[in-house]
């Protein structure tokens, strides 16, 4: 009989009940053990929900109070010096002073006050974020938590057997960094193992058949050394874990030349990626050893679409039919972490689009019919295999899915609209002469802080309490006051402060026509933060102004300029829900020409510096390096398709934040906007190089203010980091910003340090002017 699997589960909760209850611990307002007990109650609720879905492979130990990365560190006792960690089990504490820096209040120690964060970075090419471990060259690693074990006795006591997960031993080391170049993270392997061997023995010891190591690295571009520290650690693991049976879980992508590696493991079990890559199944199929299980993943953990049972069902009965059904395990692609918690909360929905949807929740019961459809019969499931037929076919030749207009007006984009009129030198005399900006000129990058009565007058407006006109009348007051905050801060370039949206790609998700917008499809973006991306259904255009409104209102409260704030194409389709029916490069075309029409627009309404955010850009880029060319190109072409439509004088501005800019700096300088902001100061400016050696011709805005610190940066701060700056860029390349948007600031930070800013840039004017 064929296994129905589970690789992980969304721990936030269909109410984001963890989020709520981690945010009132933080700020003191509930205890350690009222937190605990509502992190019990979701893992037993999950448990069971996948138990009663038919699920025999149920994950354990895939729920974290902050990231199952971090879990990893403090499993390990990978807790860096200036944490102060006792060295005994890694205490709350320490685990969020990691997670968040010591901030100090009720749940970080004192000893930890101020002290920074672990790095924060994605996961992979999703919009989770995960904590880099950090290794120092002496790096010594303990058996330091006994969560694996805990909750697995913990599901135990409920009745419920489960597959611990861990993440694996070579993924951990090559996710983190050591702060000694020349180390390389593999050379820990020795001392690392050892308390992966200890965790396994516990495990068996507490009675699981079954554990789950995820090594999503094998999806990557290694070395021949990688994968030979694969073989070593596998070799090792499976004979201490004995009778404890290890399913090995690839996610994310193709093996292609790490297949042989995977393959070669003395696994138990295998687990493949076959929303990503259907196309590996006949190879591991021909090299899979004997005895060998193997687990495919046809249930798409990243995407919100109902499984087409056809398409599964060919997968399935292909392995079958080579392998038998006693060597199969059906699961989702990866961990459904990446997927909202449960359609059922979606009362507002489409009622069309809603029957081509399925959550993780949803998800788990099409693993329990595909099962059983091939252990029992069709006959068995004869009615869910006639309703997710009807649902393809609907979904297929839907009208709300296919505009003939979007598809002509694609088909007629030429590379002359990809092209601004004049070449970057040219533009810049002219907007020089145009917007009068002085040296260094001083602007941030779109957001004002969200506080409560901004989140409260959507909320109430969103319910019907707050009239449309009483709303925009809220929303009129907010610009006011950051234009008068920026004006007596004197800031050069101005923004409207973006208090109208609630996430910068979910705004414009609710405006666009092919778009759909969700109550409930939460997704954990890091730690307590969530993001609720939207959904991208059919062909997109833009169904009138988006922005236009505001930036208008904002211009006609100050003659200072004001720059108007969109996000581009290839961050809307990163931060949403994608089509799976059309390549994504088809629909971000379709986003480019939308945002094009925005930024026309705008230029036409007198709005003369328009900013295009594309942070997503880099976590866009593929996987595997031979596919990078492909992608940067229509990724530039897209962002250029939104914004060449404008006349010279017009300035076009980007921005990006959480990127490493070396690997792609080609590509940015591709995309030819005027100015681009980046995230540089947390680097002390390291960010930068990329643009230098590059020798960037464009202006450029490196971040000296980190906004992702509580801390009011001082003007000899931001001087010296501009100082740096002016060493390898010229003076005219130079903007003064911020890192990223303010909106998780606090107004009281925000104030002093935006005054501190425009000082910093003004004594920096003073300086080149005495020096010339
Ligand atoms: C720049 N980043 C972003 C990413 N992805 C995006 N899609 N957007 C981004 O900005 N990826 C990379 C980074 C990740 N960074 C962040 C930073 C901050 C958050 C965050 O704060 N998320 C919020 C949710 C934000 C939001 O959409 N809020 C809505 C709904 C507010 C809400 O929860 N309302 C309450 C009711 C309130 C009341 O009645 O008083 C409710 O629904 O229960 C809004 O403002 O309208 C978070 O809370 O997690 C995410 C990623
Ligand atoms: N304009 C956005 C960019 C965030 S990456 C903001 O300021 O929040
Ligand atoms: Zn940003």
């Amino acid at each position: 009989m064929a296994i129905a699997t589970n690789l992980g589960f969304p721990r936030i909760g269909a109410h984001r009940e963890l989020k709520r209850a981690i945010e009132k611990f933080w700020s003191g307002k509930i205890e350690g053990a009222e937190l605990l007990e509502v992190c019990r109650e979701l893992r037993a609720a999950n448990w069971k929900l996948q138990q009663a879905a038919g699920i025999e492979h149920i994950p354990s130990n895939d729920f974290s109070m902050y990231d199952q990365v971090l879990d990893t560190s403090a499993m390990v006792g990978a807790v860096p010096k200036r944490y102060q960690w006792s060295g005994e089990t890694v205490d709350s504490s320490t685990y969020f002073a990691m997670a968040r820096g010591g901030k100090g209040g009720k749940s970080v120690a004192a000893s930890t006050e101020g002290v920074s964060a672990l790095e924060m970075t994605k996961w992979f090419d999703t919009n989770y974020h995960y904590l880099v471990p950090e290794f120092e060259a002496h790096q010594e690693f303990k058996l330091s938590s006994t969560k694996p074990v805990d909750e697995y006795l913990e599901a135990k006591a409920l009745g419920i057997e489960t597959r611990p997960v861990l993440l694996g031993p070579v993924s951990f080391l090559l996710l983190g960094k050591t702060w000694e170049e020349q180390i390389d993270p593999l050379s820990l392997l020795d001392r690392l193992l050892p308390v992966y061997e200890e965790v396994l023995s516990q495990l068996k010891e507490a009675g699981a058949e079954w554990v789950q190591i995820d090594e999503p690295c094998l999806v990557l571009d290694l070395t021949e050394a990688q994968r030979k520290a694969f073989q070593q650690t596998y070799d090792r693991l499976c004979k201490i874990a004995g009778g404890l049976k290890i399913a090995l879980a690839t996610y994310f992508g193709h093996l292609r030349d790490n297949l042989k590696t995977a393959v070669s493991l003395p696994v138990a079990a295998l687990h493949i990626d076959l929303v990503r890559a259907p196309e590996q199944l006949d190879e591991v199929l021909d090299q899979l050893p004997a005895e060998t299980l193997l687990s495919i993943g046809v249930i798409d953990g990243r995407n919100i679409w109902k499984n087409d049972f056809e398409k599964s069902l060919f997968l399935i009965e292909k392995t079958i039919n080579r392998i038998g059904s006693e060597r199969t395990l059906i699961g989702p692609s990866c961990s459904l972490l990446h997927s909202p918690v449960d359609l059922d909360n979606e009362t507002d929905l489409d009622v069309e689009i809603k029957q081509w949807l399925a959550y993780a929740k949803q998800k788990l019961q099409e693993i329990g019919v595909l099962t059983q459809c091939v252990n029992q019969g069709n006959e068995s499931v004869a009615n869910a295999l006639a309703e997710n037929h009807a649902a393809m076919e609907a979904r297929r030749t839907s009208p709300k899915v296919h505009r003939q207009d979007v598809k002509e007006r694609c088909a007629s984009v030429t590379e002359s609209i990809l092209k601004r009129q004049s070449p970057y030198v040219d533009r810049y005399k002219k907007q020089v002469k145009t917007l009068g900006l002085p040296l260094f000129p001083t602007t941030t990058i779109g957001s004002f802080p969200q506080t409560n009565e901004i989140r409260k007058a959507r909320a109430a407006h969103k319910k019907g309490e707050l009239s449309d006109a009483d709303y925009e009348e809220f929303l009129k007051t907010c610009i006011a006051r950051d234009i008068k905050y920026q004006e007596e801060a004197g800031l050069d370039v101005l923004v409207h402060g973006e208090a109208e949206r609630n996430d910068m790609v979910e705004y414009f998700g609710e405006q666009l026509e092919g778009f759909l917008a969700t109550q409930n499809g939460w997704v954990q973006s890091y730690g307590s933060r969530c993001v609720k991306p939207p959904i991208i259904f059919g062909d997109i255009c833009r169904k009138g102004p988006m922005t236009i409104k505001w930036s208008q209102y904002a211009q006609s409260c100050t003659n200072k300029l004001m720059k108007g704030m969109l996000t581009g194409p290839v961050t809307i389709l990163q931060w949403s829900f994608v089509r799976d029916d059309q390549p994504r490069s088809e629909t971000c075309q379709q986003i480019g020409l939308a945002i094009r029409d925005e930024v026309q627009g705008l230029e036409a309404s007198g709005i003369r510096i328009i900013q295009i955010d594309e942070p997503a850009v880099r976590e866009g880029l593929p996987l595997r390096r031979t596919d990078w060319d492909a992608y940067l190109k229509w990724a530039v072409d897209c962002f250029r398709l939104a914004s060449a439509g404008v006349r010279d004088e017009t300035q076009i501005h980007t921005h990006m934040c959480y990127s490493e800019f070396n690997d792609i700096i080609e590509a940015i300088a591709a995309l030819d906007a005027d100015v681009i902001s980046i995230e540089t100061s947390r680097s002390n400016m390291e960010l930068l190089d990329a643009f230098v050696q590059y020798k960037y011709p464009n202006e450029i805005g490196p971040g000296v203010y980190d906004i992702h610190s509580p801390r009011v940066p001082t003007v000899k701060w931001m001087e010296d980091l501009l100082e740096k700056a002016l060493d390898v860029l010229e003076p005219q390349q130079i903007w003064v910003n911020p890192d990223c948007g303010l909106k998780t600031r606090k107004w009281e930070e925000v104030e002093p340090s935006l005054k501190n800013m425009v000082e910093a840039a003004k004594s920096l004017r003073e300086k080149v002017a005495t020096a010339h």
